[in-house]
C-alpha cells in the first residue's frame, strides 16, 4: 500500500520535508505549486515524485497534507482543502511559524474524518526557496506539534511516526503557549536584527566605513535580518499581540542599559553580561538537544553563495552523516571557518579525506 504525501508550497521547509520523505518505502511525494515558474523550480530540483498546479490533484487520496506556504495563506488553504473530497483519515498539518491562528481556523472548519494537527519545525535558515532545501535541515532539531484535544491519539501517532524520517525530536505544545515562547526566541530576535541593520545602514549612508568595518559580532547577531520579507511580514502580523508585549519588555531592557551608562555603573554592566553569559552557555547547541556531537573538523571556506550547500551535498552523496554544521567566522573577502560535527569518528575521517581530496584545507 502506498502512502501519499502532498506538500503545498515546496520552498525551503516544504522542499526539505519532501527530501526527507522521498524514496522512503511505500511513500509517494506530490508537490503543489501555485504558478508554473514554481512548478518548474520544484521539478528541476527533483525534491518530489510528481508536481502539479492543481490543488484537487495534489490533495486527492493523500494520507498526509503538509501546508508549507507563508503564514498569511494558511487559513485560505485550509478553507479550500475543506471543500475538496479528502481521503477519510487524512491528516492535514502545517509548518507555519505561528500556531494559534491556524489552530483556531482549523477548529472552526473541522470536518469528520479529517484531522488537523498544527506543526512547526524549529529549524530553518535566512535562505528561502526550494533551492535551499536540505535533508539535513531538521536533524536533531525540535519539531513542535500542537494537536487540539479532539485529535485521536492514533492520528497523532501516525504523524509522529512519519516525522521520524526528519530525524527531529517531536514536542507537543499548546498553540497559544507556542506563540508566546516562539515570539520571544525567534520573532523578537528577527525584529531586533532588522532594526539594528537598518540603524547601521542609516549611519553608513553618511560614512561607508560602517559597512567596511562591520565584523564577526555584527554578522553573528544580524544573519537572520536577511530572511525573506514576505514570510516574516506574515509571521509578525500573525503574532502581533504577543510581539507588542515583548517589544515593551525589550524597551525596558534597553532603558536599563541607558540608565547603567548614564550612571557609569560598571558593576551593573558586568552583571548584565554575566547573567546573559550564564544563560546562553546553558543553551543546547544550535537549540538542538538529545545527541551531542563528538567529532569536529574545521575547514576554511571562501565566502561564496552556495558553498555550504555544496559541502553538505558532497558529504550526503557519500552517505556521510553530518550531525551539525556552523559558520564560526565569515567576513567579506576573507575565508570563513566552517565547523562540521559528526557522531562517529569514522564518518569524521571519511569527511576529512573526501574534503581534502576536493582541495579544502581541513583542521581537526
Ligand atoms: N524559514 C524558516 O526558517 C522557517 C522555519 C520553520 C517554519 N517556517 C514556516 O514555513 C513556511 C514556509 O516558509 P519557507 O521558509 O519554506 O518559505 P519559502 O519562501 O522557501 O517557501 C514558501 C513556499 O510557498 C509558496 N508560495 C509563496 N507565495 C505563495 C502564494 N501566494 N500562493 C501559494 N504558494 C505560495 C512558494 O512558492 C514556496 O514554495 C512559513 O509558514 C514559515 O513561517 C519557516
Ligand atoms: O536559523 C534561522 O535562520 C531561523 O530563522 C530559524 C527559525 C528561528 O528563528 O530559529 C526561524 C523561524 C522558524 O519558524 C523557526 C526557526
Amino acid at each position: 500500500m502506498t502512502t501519499k504525501i502532498a506538500i503545498f508550497g515546496v520552498g525551503l521547509i516544504g522542499g526539505s520535508l519532501a527530501l526527507c520523505f522521498k524514496g522512503k518505502p511505500g511513500i509517494t511525494v506530490v508537490g503543489h505549486a501555485h504558478r508554473p515558474e514554481s512548478l518548474k523550480r520544484i521539478e528541476e530540483r527533483g525534491v518530489v515524485d510528481a508536481a502539479t498546479l492543481s490543488m484537487e490533484e495534489a490533495a486527492a487520496d493523500a494520507d498526509f497534507i503538509f501546508l508549507c506556504v507563508p503564514v498569511g495563506l494558511l487559513e485560505d488553504y485550509l478553507r479550500k482543502l475543506t471543500e475538496l473530497p479528502l481521503k477519510p483519515g487524512c491528516i492535514v498539518t502545517d509548518v507555519g511559524s505561528t500556531k494559534a491562528s491556524v489552530a483556531a481556523c482549523a477548529a472552526k472548519i473541522a470536518r469528520p474524518g479529517v484531522h488537523f494537527i498544527g506543526g512547526h519545525p524549529m529549524a530553518g535558515s535566512e535562505r528561502s526557496g526550494v533551492e535551499a532545501a536540505s535533508t539535513l535541515l531538521f536533524e536533531n532539531a525540535y519539531y513542535v506539534l500542537t494537536p487540539s484535544p479532539d485529535v485521536p491519539e492514533e492520528a497523532y501517532q501516525r504523524l509522529e511516526q512519519l516525522l521520524a524520517y526528519t530525524k527531529a525530536q517531536i514536542v507537543r505544545v499548546d498553540p497559544v503557549l507556542h506563540d508566546e515562547i516562539v515570539g520571544a526566541i525567534s520573532h523578537l530576535p528577527h525584529i531586533i536584527a532588522v532594526a539594528l541593520v537598518n540603524q547601521v545602514r542609516n549611519y553608513n549612508d553618511g560614512n561607508g566605513l560602517y559597512r567596511m568595518l562591520a565584523a564577526g559580532g555584527f554578522r553573528d547577531i544580524t544573519r537572520i535580518a536577511s530572511s525573506d520579507p514576505v514570510i516574516w511580514r506574515d509571521i509578525l502580523l500573525s503574532n502581533r499581540d504577543v510581539l507588542l508585549h515583548l517589544l515593551k519588555d525589550w524597551n525596558r531592557e534597553i532603558e536599563g542599559f541607558i540608565t547603567l551608562l548614564e550612571a557609569q555603573n560598571g558593576e551593573g554592566i558586568e552583571a548584565e553580561f554575566q547573567k546573559a553569559n550564564q544563560f546562553r552557555s546553558e543553551l543546547p547547541e544550535r537549540r538542538k538537544g538529545a545527541i551531542t556531537s563528538l567529532f569536529d573538523i574545521y575547514i576554511d571556506v571562501p565566502d561564496t553563495p552556495g558553498i555550504i550547500g555544496q559541502i553538505a551535498t558532497e558529504l550526503g552523496l557519500r552517505h556521510i552523516n553530518l550531525s551539525n554544521m556552523q559558520i564560526i567566522e565569515s567576513r567579506e573577502d576573507v575565508p570563513g571557518v566552517l565547523r562540521l560535527s559528526f557522531r562517529q569518528e569514522g564518518e569524521m575521517e571519511r569527511a576529512k579525506a573526501h574534503l581534502q581530496s576536493l582541495g579544502y584545507v581541513v583542521y581537526v
